[in-house]
């Protein structure tokens, strides 16, 4: 993840290239400023008249140049942020289907959100502050040297206490941040929870738990919070400290040469000038070190979010499917769950061929299609297509030449066009055929905008049915050479249901397996092959 930053690189520099430049330029006008005092109190017009003007010309110039960096900063930050974020959502994306269902999504969420908040403070905001604050302290240092080079050997050691403090303290740090970053991914969970059941905690006047609940997550992070903020105020307080000391050992370094009378009024201005322009750099290097030292671990954590337990290397291409998919001797048992869910199984699939899977409830039906699917390999035994293994056939191709139709739908808030044909392009014609396969055309028909009409929520606006027939329409344009279906006609009534699936498995084209409860007798007849799965679990 760091090295994604790389690509930030140039803005990053370009950022402090003019920070830095504005640093100098400020620290120049300072000395400038005192010497012009010196000349004033040695009535030298002279000088003050040669160094005056480009006394201005700096001043003014510095005006736009604050400007140039807040913009270059905000650009940096702004690419910085969406570099991490790409490269976050990429990566889960590359996630294994199975391993991705596997686990509670919102720890996602979380840390596309928190996560990444706390890496735009720490680490984006972080490294600026830190680099910009140690070439404001290398300004006010060499305005120092200006007046006495000794004074420099007293700002390094300054910098060294202050570094060994962010050190020793950034190891509590980063055990705090990584414990608030799995209470956040647990609370944002629980709300993701409690949000999508929210007509049954209504409905059962579990109110009063839920809040209960929420209220003790919600303490727990702010109390994660409190002590996080307690350690940096103890941290900030020892390096003020040490900062403090610091500053009157320059005092006194300055008392001293004062009472010698080698010191003239504009470096005694200068050397206030610069102690000022050291004070507020350091605090913000002790602020902001510790919490950059922590961003290391907070990565970790992500990454670890984004690995892959099954990194099979995939080798074989599948171009098109041309003639059979078959299961040889095929076992298969959950990860992490000793019961063997399938066992033996053989069985062959045909190209354009329509077969039925059928069997009890909990017997394997929807496991054997996730093999098929290739969302989870086989515990032993062989699946072959076209004769090759599918645990070997790259994922993108398989997936590209199969179409999924499951009772659980999904639809994106767009219109009914864009749901259907998930945003490829299709002929009128070829959108009109797919409508009237699925029995769409009157729904469609009978509405105002017809097929620009936007579908809410995941379909909140239109009724179970619809919400099939939509996704059945999707895979039937899509053209698939394979189609899976998953209890695909539960939420439809007995007729419409009868009259899909006989336009399905009239279709030529088109290999058809179809997981169902809903069975006719007489569509039955038309499939090529019923296989029944029992339950064989123990
Ligand atoms: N992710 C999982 N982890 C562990 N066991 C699982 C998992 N998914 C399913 N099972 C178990 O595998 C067995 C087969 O489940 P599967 O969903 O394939 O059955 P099914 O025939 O499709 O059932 P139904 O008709 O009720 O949908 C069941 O005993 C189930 O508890």
């Amino acid at each position: 993840m760091l090295n994604k930053l790389y690509k930030v690189l140039p803005y990053f520099l370009l950022a402090i290239i003019v920070a830095v430049f504005n640093c100098i330029l400020d620290g120049y006008v300072t000395k400038k400023m005192m010497d012009i005092l010196d000349f004033t109190l040695k009535k030298d017009m002279t000088s003050v008249k040669e160094s005056a003007p480009m006394l201005i010309i700096v001043s003014l110039f510095l005006v736009p140049l604050g400007i140039l960096v807040a913009m270059t900063y905000s650009l940096f930050k702004r690419r910085a942020n969406l570099v991490l974020k790409k490269y976050y959502v990429n990566k889960v994306f590359d996630k294994n289907i199975a391993e991705f269902q596997k686990e509670n999504n919102a720890k996602y969420i979380s840390s596309l959100t928190n996560d990444m908040n706390t890496l735009e403070t720490n680490l984006i905001t972080g490294i600026y502050t830190v680099v910009v604050a140690l070439a404001n302290f290398g300004v006010g240092v060499w305005l120092l040297s200006t007046v006495d080079p000794k004074l420099i050997i007293l700002s390094i050691i300054v910098i060294l206490i202050n570094l060994a403090i962010s050190i020793v303290t950034s190891s509590p740090t980063k055990k705090a941040y990584k414990e608030r970053s799995d209470l956040f991914d647990n609370y944002t969970s629980y709300i993701k929870e409690v949000l999508s059941a929210f007509h049954i905690v209504k409905n059962n006047n579990l109110q009063d738990k839920v809040t209960e609940d929420y209220y003790e997550k919600s303490e727990q992070i702010q109390h994660k919070g409190y002590i996080i903020e307690r350690m940096f105020s103890f941290i900030n307080a020892t390096e003020s400290f040490v900062m403090n000391a610091s500053l009157y050992g320059v005092i006194c370094v300055i008392g001293y040469f004062a009472v010698k009378g080698t010191i003239t009024a504009g470096g005694v201005l200068l050397i206030v000038q610069a102690m000022e322009r050291m004070a507020d750099p350091l605090f913000q290097i002790s602020e902001n070190l510790p919490k950059l030292f922590t961003s290391g671990d907070l990565i970790k954590k992500i990454e670890k979010t984004l690995e892959n337990a099954d990194n099979h290397e995939e080798t074989l291409d599948l171009p098109e499917f041309r003639e059979a998919i078959e299961f040889k001797d095929v076992s298969f048992q959950y990860e992490d769950d000793d019961r063997i869910v399938l066992q033996d199984v053989n069985l062959s699939v045909r190209k354009n061929g329509k077969y039925l899977i059928v069997g009890p409830s909990g017997g394997g039906k929807s496991t054997l299609l996730k093999l098929f699917r290739k969302y989870f390999k086989q515990s032993s035994g062989e699946i072959l297509i076209d004769g090759k293994p599918l645990r070997d056939i790259k994922k993108e191709q398989y997936f590209s030449l199969v179409a999924n139709v499951e009772q659980q739908v999904f639809l994106f808030e767009d219109t009914i066009k864009n749901n259907i044909t998930l945003y490829k392009e299709y002929s009128d014609k070829e959108i009109e055929k797919a409508l009237e396969h699925a029995g769409l055309t009157d729904f469609v028909r009978n509405l105002k905008d017809g097929l620009s009409t936007i579908i809410y929520d995941n379909g909140k606006n239109i009724s179970g049915g619809e919400r099939s027939r939509i996704v059945i329409a999707r895979a039937l344009l899509n053209k698939a050479s394979i189609l899976f279906m998953d209890e695909a006609f539960a939420s439809l009534d007995m007729e419409r249901a009868k009259e899909i699936e006989e336009t399905i498995l009239a279709l030529e084209d088109i290999t058809v397996i179809n997981v169902s409860h809903v069975i006719f007798k007489d569509t039955k007849e038309k499939y090529d092959r019923v296989y029944t799965v029992k339950r064989t679990v123990y």
